[in-house]
């Protein structure tokens, strides 16, 4: 078994909104970025995958096997969502003993080096750290435990960009055993190229695309031209177009062929410039 998680087939509804048919899988080792616009669903999908909701269909399955059938998997994830899940008039240094005590695999030796490491006080309240040293405490508690996946739910989201790029670092080191792996939502698609594997776009509901980022970042590309070499361009060549006023942005998948068929200029692209074209364009 290669893969640490597939997920197959995942919709959930709700008054207004249906996430459809939601299908990845996160080979060992690899990092997947989940991205999509406020609302597209990604919070759905991870609160599914972890059975803290129930989706109305689809499965999902960790090392070949379901959540609801070996309840114990769940020693082998580290989850971290935007915001603190701790009591507020504990200490970190408390954290760690009730942790201890309710993980099988606590490593607290691992746990104090990333207390350290990431400057997290051991002594102080934690109604009185900041929202940043916060959310460190909860990473540093997610990896103490010795899990095999992370999950993280825009974990990153506060933190600034000195002490992101110290947590990218240890969720790089994280994967680097080829067993490990971690799926992280994040708006911050520049953290995302940073780290991640592979992509998996939801926008609206529906599964865009999930593509290896180095071929999304390779070979994907942007024409900006006018309207009549955007008439030039074939429908199947174009995945996505913005218009603004009399120019145009256009995504296409496959840059080097698109630049000998048109002889157009394609420029190099950014998850953000794929993010807003598909969520801006048509
Ligand atoms: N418990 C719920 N009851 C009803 N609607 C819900 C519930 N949870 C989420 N939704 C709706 O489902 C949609 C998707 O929400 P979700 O939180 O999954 O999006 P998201 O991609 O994580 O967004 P964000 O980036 O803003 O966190 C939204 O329209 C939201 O209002």
């Amino acid at each position: 078994m290669n893969s640490t998680l597939v997920v197959n087939q995942l919709s959930k509804s709700y008054p207004g909104f249906e996430l459809r048919n939601i299908s990845f899988e996160i080979p060992k080792g690899k990092i997947m970025g989940l991205v999509g616009e406020n609302g597209a669903g990604k919070s759905t999908t991870i609160n599914s995958i972890l059975n803290l909701i129930k989706a109305d269909s689809g499965t999902v399955t960790f090392w070949g096997q379901k959540l609801t059938e070996n309840k114990k998997l769940k020693e082998d994830i580290g989850v971290v969502f935007d915001g603190i899940n701790f009591y507020e008039t504990l200490t970190p240094k408390k954290v760690g003993n009730i942790a201890k005590a309710a993980y099988t695999k606590w490593d607290t030796a691992a746990y104090t080096g990333y207390l350290e490491r990431f400057n997290i006080p051991a002594d102080k309240e934690i109604k009185t750290l900041s929202k940043g040293t916060k959310m460190k405490l909860c990473i540093a508690v997610a990896l103490s435990h010795n899990p095999k996946l992370l999950i993280l739910d825009e974990a990153t989201s506060g933190l600034d960009p000195i002490v992101r790029y110290d947590i990218l670092e240890v969720f790089l080191e994280f994967v680097q055993n080829g067993e490990n792996s971690i799926l992280m939502s994040s708006h911050i698609t520049t953290d995302l190229e940073k780290v991640a594997d592979y992509i998996t776009f939801i926008h609206e509901g529906k599964l865009l695309f999930c593509k290896s980022k180095k071929e999304l970042l390779n070979q994907y590309g942007i024409i900006e031209c006018e309207t009549k070499d955007f008439n030039l361009l074939a429908k199947e060549d174009v995945l996505v177009s913005q218009n603004r006023v009399s120019s145009w942005k256009v995504l296409v998948a496959d840059r080097d062929k698109i630049k000998d068929k048109y002889g157009l200029k394609v420029k190099d692209i950014t998850l953000e410039d794929i993010l807003l074209l598909y969520v801006k364009g048509e």
